[in-house]
């Protein structure tokens, strides 16, 4: 308790109203207090840091100028959001973050009346505030009213073709809505791209502010300092290159760019629009990710995610990895097999390091494309990729792939071009919570005519995947990986091509089969442990491929069985109900086998840690030990399990 700072004023603030009562010198007290609370809150916790860091000014501003929570305040992606919930009558829960039974690491409506809109995927806020916009004009919550509707977009966010879609609509509408474009020349990697050029040059510049009003001659609209500051810009924008900005070609009013780090410069231009705008407005703020945090601003991420950390060094707690993680051995065993074959290349969707590309982006970067956030386009150029005669690897994490599946079917499957999809994060993610979790793939993959869906069971089974997607020029095919670290297996030198829709035996017993697809074949294991103490010694397969599926190996072992098991890390619809799919059209069913298929329950599961999360979904190794007890009818301690 007593390495908490110091926060006098930040004390008295309980929600955003009493924000109000404060001079602006005071909300200058108030901001520097909440980025040292933040800085020591994530420092229990980990988490986002750097972007919150680079939002506290604003963050407090938007709080002080606009009436929230009848305004909606809608953040993008929201990992910028923990100061937001410091201020918003969250702070005695904000050391719970990202924690099982504690806050959620974004934005959540169940959450508080002052996050409107959930996020964590990103670019959907200006769609969102669009929406509160005109359910406000039509009427809509009558009995509270509806205010004024703010986004709050990264520059990165503001790179997907979603954030476009809402602006083209809004423009079209013509409706008082506000975006603030926070610039801080970040996504989690450096930003990519058209756009982050055209953002630069916006501002190459001299700083200045410019005010739609200041060029019909309404300068003295604006609070002083920036009367001096409009005059300015307006003469230089009449020399600049670009011209109207792309904003206002899309019916937006634009401002900017002003100083987010000065309360000085944001307080007036939120007094001033709020007072003024009657359609759609953007407003141009330029941030520093991690500002006022050495250790942050320094780091490549500028402290993007962070492991707890001592805030005096900045030195992050990191238990020590006993073996290699998923994604390196991605990263690793794609660079050398792009060492041998000119033709594989890679997309990301702005995740270099994520996905463990950047290693091949190291040796080989004119073969690694990051396309941004902008999974549909990404997943949409590796089809040509392959239609040109590449190999490509689109690498993406399961839940981010969801907003890319229209091109999934449409532009790879239906076409038969053989992209490869990476999708690491399969399965539960733990501390992103039920936004990223990696549950859908499984079952969106492999309903899809002519895909091939493998799962890795350890980090030696993804090496023999990626070279066996690799050397599959016939058609789509994905291989899923969760996050963090593999099991320790021994790895091989190389990775095997391993026969497409053939599983393997893992060991031999009686009475009941478990199939295992993917990761969950070392609980599975460690059930058979378990099992064979109370007399019940289970056959074990790992399946590899949902898609095809190995019917020979399947029909064998319900021959050999009175009970078949299925295991995954995925929702209902995927590889245990393929499986029962093939099991009753060979009327399997008819002579009486038992068959029980384990997938994630019907429910969207709070973070917590992985193994916690698993624990609720009952797919640990104590609920394949139950699952295995009950369907066999064995009695424990005097019951039926
Ligand atoms: C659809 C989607 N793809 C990828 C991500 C992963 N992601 C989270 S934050 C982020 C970078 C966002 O950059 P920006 O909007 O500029 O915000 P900053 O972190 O710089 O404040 C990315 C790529 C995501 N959340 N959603
Ligand atoms: C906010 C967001 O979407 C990413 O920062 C995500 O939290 C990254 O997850 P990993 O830590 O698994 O890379
Ligand atoms: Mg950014």
């Amino acid at each position: 308790m007593s390495d908490r700072p110091q926060t006098p004023l930040l004390d008295t603030i309980h929600a955003p109203a009493d924000l109000k009562r404060l001079s602006d010198a005071q909300l200058r007290q108030v901001a520097d207090e909440l980025r040292a609370e933040t800085i020591s809150a994530v420092s229990e916790t980990g988490g986002h840091l750097g972007a919150g860091l680079g939002v506290i000014e604003l963050t407090v501003a938007l709080h002080s100028v606009f009436d929230t929570p009848r305004d909606k305040l809608i953040w993008d992606v929201s990992h910028q959001s923990y100061p937001h919930k410091i201020l918003t009558g969250r702070r005695d829960r904000i050391r719970t973050l990202r924690q099982k039974g504690g806050l959620s690491g974004f934005t959540k409506r169940s959450e508080s009346p002052y996050d409107p809109f959930g996020a964590a995927h990103s670019s959907t806020s200006i769609s969102a505030a669009l929406g509160f916009a005109v359910a406000r004009d039509l009427g809509g919550s009558i009995e509270t009213g509806l205010g004024d509707a703010i986004a709050v977009i990264g520059d990165g966010a503001m790179s997907a073709g979603m954030a476009f879609e809402a602006m083209n609509n809004a423009g079209h509408l013509n409706k008082r809505v506000f975006v603030i474009l926070n610039d801080n020349e970040m996504s989690i990697a450096p930003p990519v791209g058209a756009l982050s050029s055209y953002l630069s040059r916006l501002y190459a510049g001299e700083p200045f502010q410019e005010f739609k009003a200041a060029a019909k001659g309404a300068v003295s609209l604006l609070p002083e300092p920036f009367r001096e500051g409009a005059k300015r810009a307006k003469d230089m924008l009449k020399g600049m290159a670009v011209g109207g900005t792309m904003f206002e070609a899309l019916g937006f009013s634009y401002v900017g760019p002003i100083d987010g780090h000065d309360m000085d410069q944001l307080l007036p231009v939120l007094r001033t629009v709020k007072a003024r705008a009657t359609g759609p407005m953007l407003i141009h703020v330029l941030t520093k990710k991690g500002k006022g945090y050495a250790p942050a601003e320094r780091a490549d991420d500028k402290g993007h995610a962070t492991a707890k950390f001592d805030v005096v060094t900045g030195e992050q707690k990191k238990a020590p990895s006993n073996a290699p993680s998923y994604t390196s051995v991605f990263g690793r065993t794609l660079t050398d097999m792009a060492a041998e074959d000119s033709r594989i290349c890679a997309v990301t969707a702005a995740m270099p390091g994520g996905t463990g590309l950047d290693l091949m982006a190291e040796r080989y970067p004119s073969r690694v494309f990051d396309v941004g956030i902008a999974e549909q386009h990404g997943v949409t150029f590796a089809a040509a990729l392959a239609a040109g005669g590449m190999r490509p690897f689109c690498a993406m994490y399961s839940t981010f792939l969801q907003r890319g599946y229209d091109q999934v079917v449409h532009d790879v499957a239906i076409q038969r071009l053989p992209v490869r999809f990476a999708i690491d994060r399969a399965g539960l993610v733990g501390a992103d919570g039920a936004t990223h979790a990696g549950s859908y793939d499984i079952a969106y993959l492999s309903n899809l005519p002519g895909f091939v869906v493998m799962a890795a069971a350890d980090e030696a089974e993804l090496k023999h995947m990626i070279a066996t997607a690799a050397a599959h020029d016939e058609g789509p095919i994905a291989f899923r990986y969760p996050r963090g670290e593999g099991s320790g297996v021994t790895m091989p030198e190389r990775g095997e091509v391993l026969e497409i829709g053939r599983g393997r035996m893992i060991r031999e017993g009686s009475r009941v089969a478990i199939l295992s697809f993917g990761t969950r074949l070392g609980e599975v294991m460690k059930a058979c442990e378990a099992l064979e103490a109370r007399g019940v010694s289970p056959t074990v397969a790992d399946a590899r491929f949902a898609k095809p599926l190995d019917r020979d190996l399947i029909l064998q072992l319900v021959a050999d069985h009175e009970a078949l098991i299925t295991i995954e890390e995925g929702a209902v619809g995927g590889f245990g109900s393929h499986v029962a799919q093939l099991l009753a059209e060979e009327q399997v069913f008819d002579h009486g086998l038992k068959f029980r298929s384990m997938v994630l329950p019907d429910i969207f599961i709070d973070q917590a840690s992985p193994a916690d999360m698993y624990a609720v979904a009952g797919l640990n190794a104590a609920d394949i030990e139950a699952k295995v007890l009950e369907t066999l009818g064995v009695e424990v301690m005097g019951k039926r399990a």
